[in-house]
């Protein structure tokens, strides 16, 4: 005998109903995870970011988890004169990125100077992608709790997933490398480094930043050709700016958006509330996202 699917109702569902978990629309986000399910995983794509968003914003004692453009300047054989210009930029731009009352064109241009600037400052001198490997696995426990549980039911499902990152692309590889994780389902977009004469000379074009994570950059991958009947998306960010991570998919897609809030929580809450569909304060686990993948595997 055929059994009538059973409507999810989100009351029902513990990990939606913590004291950390916001959700300004219970009645829209019922009716997409319901679809989530009736699609199943054939259906379903990951579009995640990776920075505090793969990756803890902070460990269990509160010092903050480092970006990969801080895992690469852990590299030994770095310049100094490149690791310490790179942290004062962290330092000056970084509380700006962060800050929500700066308005949000104003913010761009600061991104925009910031990854111009660590651009030119990526020049003349040799990477070696094994030291990189090898400093990434001091970081592959800077993972979300639970986020080898994570890959591995996706895995099983057979469900891509796009890392889409403004961070620095060979790290994010070599920290999802050393954790286990990385698999031909797995692809990153990302700011790669390109060589002349056998030296780093910058970024490869187009440079990603916090806030032009959209179709314009994933225009020129090939990704979008490889999920086209996949219109079922869970999207991970940390950033206002990666709720467009998923902008050139058709209109007609179901998108359940999930924000990692973490900064200024009081003032930035009801813009995130606004922007993604469910909101986890200081939440440093990969337990909702599995909570959401279990009802679609079942
Ligand atoms: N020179 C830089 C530029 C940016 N960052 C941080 O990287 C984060 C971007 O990575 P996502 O995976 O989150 O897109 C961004 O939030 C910046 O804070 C950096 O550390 N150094
Ligand atoms: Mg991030």
């Amino acid at each position: 005998m055929k059994m009538s699917p059973k409507t999810i109702r989100l009351k029902e569902l513990p990990f939606l109903n913590e004291q950390t978990c916001k959700i300004k629309n219970p009645e829209k986000l019922e009716i997409q995870l319901n679809e989530l399910v009736s699609g199943g995983p054939a259906k379903l794509q990951i579009v995640s970011d990776f920075d505090h968003t793969i990756t803890k914003q902070r460990t269990s004692n509160g010092t903050a988890c480092a970006t990969s453009f801080e895992i690469f300047s852990s590299c030994k054989s770095l310049p100094s004169n490149y690791t310490s210009e790179s942290k004062k930029l962290f330092n000056k731009y970084h509380p700006i990125e962060i800050d929500p009352s700066i308005p949000l064109k104003e913010k761009v241009n600061h991104m925009i100077e910031w990854w111009s600037k660590t651009n030119d400052i990526l020049v003349g001198f040799a990477f070696d992608g094994k030291e990189l490997d090898d400093v990434a696995i001091k970081y592959k426990d800077c993972l979300r709790d639970r986020s080898d549980e994570f890959f591995e039911i996706l895995d099983k499902l057979d469900v891509p997933v796009l890392v889409f990152s403004a961070g620095l692309g060979h790290s994010v590889e070599s920290v999802l490398k050393q954790a286990n994780v990385y698999n031909d389902r797995v692809k990153v977009i990302s700011n790669f480094l390109q060589t002349k004469d056998g030296l780093v000379n910058g970024f490869k074009h187009p440079i990603i930043h916090t806030f032009n994570k959209n179709e314009t950059v994933l225009v020129e991958s090939d990704y979008s050709s490889l999920v086209h009947d996949r219109d079922n998306i869970i999207l991970m960010g940390d950033s206002l700016g990666d709720a467009d991570m998923a902008n050139g998919v058709p209109s007609s897609s179901n998108i359940v958006k999930i924000g990692f809030l973490f900064h200024h929580v009081n003032e930035n809450l009801e813009k995130y509330m606004d922007t993604f569909d469910i909101v986890l304060i200081d939440d440093q686990t990969m337990n909702v996202p599995i909570g959401l993948l279990n009802l679609i595997k079942n």
